[in-house]
């Protein structure tokens, strides 16, 4: 159960959090339409807080609303701003942020015409996504029978709700056959993404990641490829299969909430030596320390806030 915080940024005012509700006629929760975020915030180590690349991941909402023709009726900055407002009313010092733009309710049928889009940002603590012993010992994942989406079926560059049917299918039949994550190939056969994340593969000292095609562009998946490159690494954005996946040195997933989780089995293949590999360790630790401005190289990257 999420836990809660006091009040919900709604449409441009802070409601307490049990009344922010919506008609059951609301467009989005009968069709699908409607974008949002994945934001965290963390504390830093000099004593303030920061959230991690807030700017780039509004702007994607507004890229998102861009490809479905949603027009939110806000600015980037006035969202930025609404993000710490939000924060700093529930005295939120590190947290999860997910702002949500939707199709409110008035005429029903395919067709949003001039329904209302309406924008909530809701915020709330959330620890490891995959749970603390992942991000040391790594997950067991499951090749998923769903494929991701065809590139010209759902607009896979886009957070949209109606993206996340595909990756509940692929997550729930994961878990009820016993693994953590569900990995999902793309309509080629090529690995794609999983069900909440973008993922890396560790093979003779590089490190290889899908392209943006059928996944989302991910900002953390940008973030390490970034820092990676930053440390020394190669790093190459090319298409892989499953079977490279199962001879890899070291595999890990990354996103917004899995952070950096290490892969220590992919359908009963075990992966390097079962368990967060050197590199895989490498970038979570300097990930970790970048994100609570430990590292100076990336304060633009950082937006401050106190409470
Ligand atoms: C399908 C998918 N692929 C990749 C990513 C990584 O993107 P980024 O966060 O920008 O690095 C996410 C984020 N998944 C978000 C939603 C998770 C949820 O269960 O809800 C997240 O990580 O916040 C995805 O949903």
């Amino acid at each position: 159960m999420v836990q809660k915080s006091e009040t919900i940024w709604f449409d441009g005012k802070q409601v307490a959090w049990d009344d922010a509700n919506v008609h059951v006629l609301t467009h989005t929760l009968h069709y699908g339409l409607g974008v949002f975020e994945g934001i965290r915030a963390y504390k830093c180590v000099d004593g303030t807080s920061a959230v991690f690349r807030l700017r780039e991941h509004v702007e994607r909402l507004f890229a998102s609303a861009r490809i479905l023709r949603m027009e939110i009726p806000y600015t980037v900055d006035q969202l930025v701003d609404a993000v710490v407002e939000t924060l700093q009313r529930n005295k939120l010092d590190e947290g999860y942020i997910r702002p949500l733009s939707f199709v409110g309710a008035g005429a029903m049928g395919v067709n949003p015409g001039s329904n209302p889009i309406q924008t909530i940002i809701a915020t709330w603590p959330w620890g490891a996504y995959l749970g603390e012993e992942a991000l040391e010992a790594g997950i067991r994942v499951k090749t998923s029978s769903f494929q991701r989406h065809h590139v010209n079926a759902m607009m896979t560059k886009a957070k949209a709700v109606g993206n996340y049917v595909n990756s509940i299918l692929a997550k729930t039949e994961a878990l009820a056959d016993g693994y953590d994550e569900g990995l999902m190939l793309d309509t080629a056969g090529f690995v794609s993404e999983a069900t909440g994340e973008n993922i890396f593969i560790v093979r003779g000292g590089v490190i290889k990641t899908t392209p943006l095609t059928s996944i989302l562009d991910g900002i953390t998946r940008n973030s390490l490829m970034t820092l990676a490159g930053d440390l020394g690494y190669t790093v190459v954005e090319q298409q892989f299969t499953r079977d490279e996946l199962y001879v890899a040195d070291e595999a890990f997933f990354c996103g917004t909430a899995a952070e950096v989780t290490p892969i220590r089995e992919v359908d009963r293949r075990v992966i390097g030596a079962g368990k967060a590999g050197p590199v895989t360790k490498h970038l979570q630790t300097e990930y970790f320390k970048l994100v609570k401005g430990e590292n100076p190289k990336y304060a633009h990257w950082l937006h401050q806030y106190s409470l």
